[in-house]
Order: C-alpha cells, then sequence, then structure tokens
C-alpha cells in the first residue's frame, strides 16, 4: 500500500483549483496514490465553495479553453479532504501539525504577504497587527502556530511552497515569516524553520478567471455532471519550481514541472512581462469602458502601451536571461486576447497597491541605472493614477479589491492641493524613485497622456 502524504493547502480559490490540484490530479489520474491534498482558508469567503465541494467529496470539473475556443472538460479529483473554517483555524493547524503533513502551499494574493518595498512587513496594516497579537488573520499567524503545534507533536520537516504572484515569492515569504516571528520573540520557532524547513521560490501560470455564472449550466450540458463549484482556466499552464523540498515530495517532473535550481529568471519573465502587463491592460481597459481583459487587450492604443512597456523597458532590464523574451511577451498577449475565458478588468487590476512595487518599480529604476528614462514603464502607474482617481470618485463601474488598499490615505491624496507630487513621492509604491527629482515630473506627463487616451 502506498504511502499517503498530505499536502496542505492554504487559500482555496479559483487558482489553485486550477493549477496544483490539476497537476496532483494528472499524478493520480497516472496511477501514483501516495498525494492528496488537504485544503482550506484563513478567510471565510468562500463558504459556499467549501461546502458545494465537501458535499462532492472535493470532486469538481475543471474546464480548460484555447485561444481558438476548444474545451475541455476534466474531473478533478486530488482534493481529498476539505477543512471547514473556524474563526481559530484549528482545522488548518491540526492538519498542517500532522507528521504526514509534508508539503504546506499557499495563495493567499500578492496582497497577502504585507510586504513594503523593502520587504519589510507592513506592521500597521490590522490584520498583521492582529496577529503580532497572537491572532490568525494571516498566512504568517497561521504557518507560526502550525510550525509551533509541529514542535510539540514532533511532526518533521516539511517545505513551505509560496505559489502567488509574488517575486522571489519563497523568499519574501521565509524572510517575512522570520521578522514575524522575530517580532513575536518566537526564537525558538525560528531555530526550528532553520533546521526542518525550506520554502522553494515557484513560478506559476495559467490565467484563471472568477467562474462565470453560466459555467455550471455549460458543464452540466458537456458532462452531465450537476456540478456546484466547477472552475475554468485557459489551457496554457507551467509551473516552475525550485528542486529544494526539506522532505518527501510529490514525482512533479512526471506530470510536467519543471524543477529547476533557480526560478530567477521565469519569475522576473512571468511577473514582468505577463502580470505587469495584465494590470496595465485592466486598469487602462477600464478607464476605457471595457469590462474584458481580452477587448481591453484587442484595443490598439492599450495594446501598444503594454507592448511599448515590454519592448523598449523590461527586455533591457531581463537583459539575455535564456529566455526568448520577444516570443515570450507575444504568446503572453496573444494569450490576453482569448475571448473564450472572459477574465475581467476588475480580477485583473486588482492589489494594485502591492503590485506597483513589486512588479512594477524594480523596472524604472534598472532603466534610470542604465541611464535611460522609463517613459513606456511610467505609462503603468500613470494609468493607476488614473484608475484610482476614478475610484475615489466613485466613479469606477466595480468594486475595487486590493489586500492593503488604505481608503483614507488615498482620499486624502486626492483631496490634496497637488495628488501627483503626493502619488509620485509615496515610498511603499516607488522606494527609492520617490526622492528622485525628476520622477513626480515623468509622471504628471504620463498622467496627462491618459488623460488624453481616455478623453
Ligand atoms: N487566477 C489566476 O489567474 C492566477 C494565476 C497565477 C497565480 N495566481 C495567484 O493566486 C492568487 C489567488 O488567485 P485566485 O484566482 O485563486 O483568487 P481567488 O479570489 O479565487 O482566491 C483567493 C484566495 O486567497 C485568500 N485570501 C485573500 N486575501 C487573503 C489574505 N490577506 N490572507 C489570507 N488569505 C487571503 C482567499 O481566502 C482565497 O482563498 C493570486 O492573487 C495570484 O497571486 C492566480
Ligand atoms: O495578472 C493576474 C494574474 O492572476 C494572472 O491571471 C496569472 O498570473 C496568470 O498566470
Amino acid at each position: 500500500m502506498a504511502t499517503q502524504n498530505t499536502w496542505l493547502h492554504i487559500g482555496l480559490g479559483s487558482f489553485h483549483r486550477a493549477h496544483q490540484a490539476w497537476y496532483l490530479h494528472r499524478l493520480i489520474a497516472q496511477g501514483d496514490a501516495r498525494w492528496h491534498i488537504a485544503a482550506g482558508n484563513i478567510r471565510n469567503d468562500a463558504e459556499h465553495v467549501v461546502a458545494a465541494l465537501t458535499a462532492q467529496k472535493g470532486r469538481y470539473v475543471l474546464e480548460t479553453v484555447s485561444p481558438e475556443g476548444e474545451r475541455v472538460y476534466e474531473e478533478i479529483t486530488s482534493i481529498q479532504k476539505l477543512l471547514p473554517w473556524q474563526a481559530d483555524l484549528q482545522p488548518l493547524i491540526t492538519e498542517g501539525a500532522k507528521p504526514e503533513t509534508k508539503v504546506i502551499a499557499f495563495t493567499v494574493t500578492e496582497g497577502g504577504y504585507y510586504l513594503n518595498t523593502t520587504h519589510q512587513l507592513e506592521v500597521n496594516n490590522a490584520d498583521l497587527a492582529c496577529d503580532l497579537q497572537g491572532g490568525n488573520k494571516t498566512i504568517y499567524g497561521v504557518i507560526t502556530r502550525i510550525l509551533e503545534q509541529r514542535m510539540a507533536n514532533n511532526a518533521g520537516p516539511l517545505t513551505l511552497l509560496n505559489c502567488d504572484n509574488v517575486r522571489h515569492n519563497g523568499e519574501r515569504f521565509h524572510d517575512g515569516l522570520v521578522e514575524f516571528l522575530t517580532l513575536t520573540g518566537k526564537q525558538a520557532v525560528i531555530e526550528w524553520l532553520k533546521a526542518n524547513a525550506t520554502c522553494p521560490n515557484t513560478m506559476v501560470d495559467r490565467i484563471t478567471p472568477r467562474p462565470a455564472a453560466d459555467l455550471p449550466a455549460r458543464i452540466k450540458e458537456k458532462t452531465g455532471t450537476d456540478d456546484k463549484a466547477p472552475v475554468m482556466g485557459e489551457t496554457f499552464i507551467q509551473w516552475v519550481v525550485e528542486d529544494n523540498f526539506r522532505d518527501v515530495r510529490p514525482d512533479l517532473e512526471a506530470v510536467g514541472v519543471e524543477m529547476v535550481e533557480s526560478v530567477i529568471p521565469y519569475e522576473e519573465a512571468k511577473i514582468r512581462i505577463l502580470n505587469a502587463s495584465h494590470s496595465c491592460i485592466a486598469w487602462a481597459g477600464t478607464l476605457m469602458g471595457k469590462q474584458f481583459i481580452h477587448e481591453s487587450t484587442l484595443t490598439d492604443a492599450i495594446y501598444a502601451i503594454a507592448d511599448r512597456y515590454v519592448t523598449e523597458d523590461v527586455i533591457p532590464s531581463l537583459g539575455n536571461n535564456g529566455i526568448d523574451l520577444p516570443t515570450y511577451r507575444d504568446v503572453v498577449l496573444k494569450r490576453f486576447t482569448n475571448p473564450y475565458i472572459e477574465d475581467t478588468n476588475q480580477r485583473v487590476a486588482a492589489d494594485g497597491f502591492s503590485k506597483i512595487p513589486a512588479m512594477i518599480t524594480p523596472t524604472m529604476l534598472e532603466c534610470y541605472q542604465r541611464g535611460a528614462v522609463p517613459h513606456a514603464t511610467a505609462m503603468l502607474p500613470a494609468l493607476f493614477f488614473v484608475y484610482m482617481e476614478q475610484w475615489h470618485k466613485g466613479q469606477l463601474p466595480y468594486e475595487y479589491q486590493d489586500g492593503i488598499l488604505d481608503a483614507d490615505a488615498v482620499h486624502a491624496m486626492f483631496n490634496a492641493e497637488d495628488p501627483i507630487a503626493l502619488f509620485a513621492s509615496d515610498k511603499a509604491l516607488f522606494g527609492e524613485l520617490a526622492t528622485r527629482d525628476d520622477f513626480a515630473a515623468l509622471l504628471r506627463e504620463k498622467i496627462q497622456a491618459v488623460y488624453t487616451l481616455i478623453r
């Protein structure tokens, strides 16, 4: 009888179910039943999904669709244990502290790491402040409690695997956790972590929209299954993982995962070319009255902004990193034009306050460092500025979602005499650029260009 190792996943969103759960499902489908997933949430924001999945014994249908409209349906079988949400998160903690749990992975969004531009914890954030006092609202608070329980149970080593779109995601999480443990005086946990856990970096990729309202009906029609919690994503999928697991791991290579020594070239290309362009298109598309990513990308003026940003600023920044970057750019922009996935500008526009410092500011800094002015990249924060101005005026056509939005501060900025000067001097967004004499003028010029674009 094969051993059943547990892969605990925290953050049971659509992406986990279309990506990591798919890979582990493929292993099971190939006859390797050594791993299963147990999954749950830190936030009580998906009660109906957890209830539906529990009733379906963790199974659900994944629909994938290519840019040509070819749809494939697959029942995913890897999530075999649903952990009900409880205010004290005890089900997650108990599962994480079991010796058979060898990997704890998580997708808690970019905003879920509460890091500033110098990668330190935003300790004034209300959720983080709560966890620094012993609460359970963030990944740091929960993992700390799991590790303490593992130490008490003598449960052995494990791998902590960040699967969010965060640059150097394993390192950033590790450093955030160590800072959290230091601030809470948990030196013994820091020592245990050093000896017993690794945090490999990963690059994850599959565009996974929020499931559309008509998805259950289409799945019923095509497969006959009455699924209350289906997901859908694009056909494209990629997962690059640093091969640095602390204990056993699934045979991920057998299902197409790229196990590498360093993910840096892959993640730099993905985060700057895919994610930053995606946000740019979502902010611009919203400002131009579009609902979906594909229609925004197919708007010539928007396509040109994204294409120029990658071509003029990102590709020279990344240099020759072993990836054919012009081809990567073209493939990514083509993926964005897939009309069948109906990905919304609302989903992709989210978390701007985390994405600008992590995904966009580094390119501007590197342009200046090589003596160039980041004209093309500066359009991205300029779009975000005008987008937030519309949010401030209550003119966005949907709710803007951002894990670290400080609503009072944003309203105060737009009520001030010179909002652009305040925006440009925001160190949390722009780091050392915030003190450059010429940076506000650059943003002012690009913000004018955005007003012209959307007039
Ligand atoms: N959807 C995609 O196309 C895609 C692709 C690659 C990577 N990702 C990564 O996965 C993340 C989640 O995407 P999704 O599509 O599953 O979104 P989703 O909205 O379906 O799920 C978000 C999950 O994160 C949890 N969460 C949100 N904020 C949190 C916080 N501050 N602390 C703890 N948990 C929190 C929610 O409870 C939920 O489980 C993205 O933010 C991104 O980093 C998504
Ligand atoms: O840019 C938004 C992301 O969620 C994106 O859909 C994803 O990173 C694609 O892999």
